[in-house]
């Protein structure tokens, strides 16, 4: 379904770039998205691969935009946002990163209230996304619908009311793609220590990720059922689970899944001043 939303990117990297494959052709045209990126590079890159136009700094075309979608580092956020200032005015203003609170960014917007703070992950470069979405009052049904329209391009999306769930959303989906890499990196290592090739090893992890993934979330029943199914009495997959918890996986698990939350707060304290 493709409408004429005009959409400015700031910062053409990852995040940007998949978002821009899910939208251009499907919800709008390319000739409807702007990025702004210094980074000629970055900028060439995004041109040839969907003919979206750019710009290496903040200037009018921003102004002309539906929405404008902050998807540059936290630590960059402040003084880039401020450059924008003079260019928003009945704009959405869609931030993807990481910390980043919706106060102070309307703070450097002189106050502005159409606002929403979603944090997404890379699976999104395929379309295979979830993000996690909160707006301000300030942010009219349209926009609401605009933003939730335009993350849904690139995956789920899931709406929270209160914004000190995004930190916590963060550490679960948003940093949760390199969790499961770093298991699968795990799986091979042992695979290969035991004779199997690499290759051997990463197909047979990652196809199980997805198989298992994929089991989860067409089964009704619950995760530790289907785990239980798996684990024979005084089978294997009980001898790796036994050797699991008595290495301490799961609370180790947990607690670096928290660091990751306690990491969003404080990039939002250390970033979010003045
Ligand atoms: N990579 C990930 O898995 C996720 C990242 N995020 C958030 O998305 C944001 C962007 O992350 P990535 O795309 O991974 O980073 P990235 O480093 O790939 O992209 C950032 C881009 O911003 C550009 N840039 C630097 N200064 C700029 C300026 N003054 N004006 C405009 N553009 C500028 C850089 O040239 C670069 O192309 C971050 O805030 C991050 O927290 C959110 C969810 C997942
Ligand atoms: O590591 C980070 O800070 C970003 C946010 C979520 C995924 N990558």
């Amino acid at each position: 379904m493709q409408n004429d939303l005009k959409i400015g990117f700031i910062g053409g990297g990852n995040m940007a770039t998949a978002l821009i494959g899910g939208l251009v052709g499907k919800l709008t045209a390319a000739g409807n998205i702007h990025v702004v990126d210094p980074n000629a590079e970055a900028l060439q890159k995004l041109e040839r691969k969907f003919g979206v136009a750019g710009a290496p700094q903040i200037g009018d075309a921003l102004g002309q935009c539906d929405v404008i979608v902050l998807a540059i580092k936290p630590q960059q956020m402040k003084d880039v946002v401020r450059q924008l200032q003079p260019f928003v005015s009945a704009q959405l203003v869609l931030s993807i990163a990481a910390g980043i609170r919706t106060a102070d960014l309307s703070r450097w917007l002189n106050g502005h209230a159409a606002i929403v703070r979603a944090m997404p992950n890379t699976p999104a470069l395929i379309g295979q996304g979830i993000t996690g979405m909160v707006a301000l009052a300030g942010v009219s049904p349209a926009q609401r619908d605009a933003a939730d329209a335009i993350m849904r391009a690139v995956g789920q999306t899931v709406w929270l009311d209160d914004e000190a769930l995004i930190d916590p959303v963060t550490a679960v989906s948003g940093s949760g793609p390199a969790y499961v890499f770093y298991f699968i990196e795990a799986m091979q290592q042992a695979a290969q220590e035991m004779g199997l090739t690499a290759e051997q090893g990463v197909q047979l992890a990652i196809a199980t990720f997805t198989g298992a993934s994929q089991l989860a979330a067409q089964s009704s029943e619950p995760v530790s059922l289907l785990r239980e199914r798996v684990t024979s009495k005084g089978g294997t997959t009980y001898a790796a689970l036994t050797s699991m918890e008595a290495s301490g996986v799961k609370d180790a698990i947990v607690l670096a899944v928290k660091a990751a939350a306690a990491r969003g707060r404080e990039l939002g304290e250390e970033f979010g001043k003045d």
